[in-house]
């Protein structure tokens, strides 16, 4: 991820109080930087959506200051605003496609609108095909596509104009596991080749985690807490950051992979759960272990524990600290055996 310091969106001391009188964001101020992935996120009605309308002025603000590019925006006029607009793409949680074009006839509306020439519209919409993975549906109509592919047209679309940000307003809330794995893949790879900053919405904490560098948590129209990914899950202060952070479903084995080709699951249950095994074969052994992950599961009958560990290089003491924790009845698998 190619983050700087550089703000591309600067939201300051914004307000906004809806025409029946709801305040839906108090004085709050935002700031996000080219490249940056930052995702806000809070329960519902916490005004999310609210704060990710003002960045385009979908919606006004009732006070305050939105600055994109260094550029406050709310002083520009309709016709000026509308082209800076084109700078600024976004996706929705239901896409928004048009049921009456195909795929091709979806990408190339944002571009006639933007008043490209037809020749050029033909092959820009195909390399946005291209990009999103979907060049062979260019004729597929939105009813024919499966809600990952409806998502990946409405990206090519947010594209088109070769916009600096992207604002992404709970994108894969429509998608089950496997489509926002691969939606947000996309995300993530488009924002590396085109160097796009992206302002994503969501209710998911483990969107954040998947992709995000940094973070807001809003709750009652205000940010409770903003920082870095890392240091947000690492030392969540607000209590609705830490009951957000504790949905977190547990650590993959794919993910234990990628950081690790030599792990170890160990599974352990019930009585076993509140021993201080690791420490044990340390200090009995002499092994060197590295802890890559590891979750607690309270089933309705007990709780279940795997933890998932890297010995160090002595393969002899390794061996021995195994066949120990074998020996207390719990399950230790090496990567081979369980990916
Ligand atoms: N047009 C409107 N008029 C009055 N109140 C509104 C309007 N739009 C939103 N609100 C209120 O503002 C608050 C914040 O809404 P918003 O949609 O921004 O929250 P959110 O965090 O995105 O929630 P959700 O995830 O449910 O969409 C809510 O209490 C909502 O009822």
């Amino acid at each position: 991820m190619h983050s700087s310091t550089q703000p591309v969106i600067e939201l300051c001391n914004i307000t906004k109080t809806y025409p029946n009188g709801f305040q839906a964001i108090y004085p709050l101020s935002l700031s996000v930087n080219r490249g940056d992935i930052m995702g806000i996120i809070g329960y519902s009605g916490a005004g999310k959506s609210t704060l990710i309308r003002l960045i385009n002025r979908l919606e006004e603000p009732t006070s305050g200051e939105v600055r994109i590019n260094g550029e406050n925006i709310l002083e520009l006029a309709e016709s000026t605003l509308q082209k800076r607009r084109q700078k600024i793409g976004m996706i929705f949680q239901h896409f928004n496609l048009l049921s009456s074009r195909d795929v091709f006839g979806n990408v190339s509306f944002a571009l006639e609108i933007a008043g490209w020439k037809k020749e050029q519209i033909k092959t820009r919409v195909y390399e946005l095909l291209s990009i999103v993975g979907l060049r062979e549906k260019a004729h597929f109509y939105p009813s024919q596509l499966s809600g990952g592919q409806k998502q990946r047209v409405a990206i090519a679309r947010a594209l088109s104009n070769h916009p600096d940000i992207l604002l992404c307003d709970e994108a894969t809330s429509a998608l089950d596991t496997k489509s926002t794995k691969s939606i947000l893949e996309l995300l993530r790879s488009i924002q590396a080749q085109l160097g796009l900053t992206i302002v994503l919405i969501t209710h998911q904490i483990e969107v954040v985690r998947e992709i995000c560098n940094k973070m807001c948590v809003m709750s009652g129209g205000e940010i409770v807490e903003m920082g870095s990914v890392e240091t947000i899950f690492s030392t969540p202060k607000h209590t609705i950051t830490k009951e957000l952070l504790s949905y977190l479903p547990a650590v993959s084995e794919q993910e234990v992979l990628a950081q690790s080709k030599n792990a170890y699951k160990i599974s352990f249950v019930g009585e076993h759960i509140n021993e201080p095994l690791i420490s044990d074969v340390i200090k009995r052994f002499g092994v060197e272990v590295n802890i890559l992950a590891g979750n607690i599961e309270p089933l309705s009958t007990m709780k279940v524990g795997h933890l998932f560990v890297e010995f160090g290089a002595d393969e002899a003491k390794n061996q021995q600290a195994i066949a120990y924790l074998k020996g207390k009845q719990l399950l230790v698998e090496h990567f081979d055996d369980w990916s």
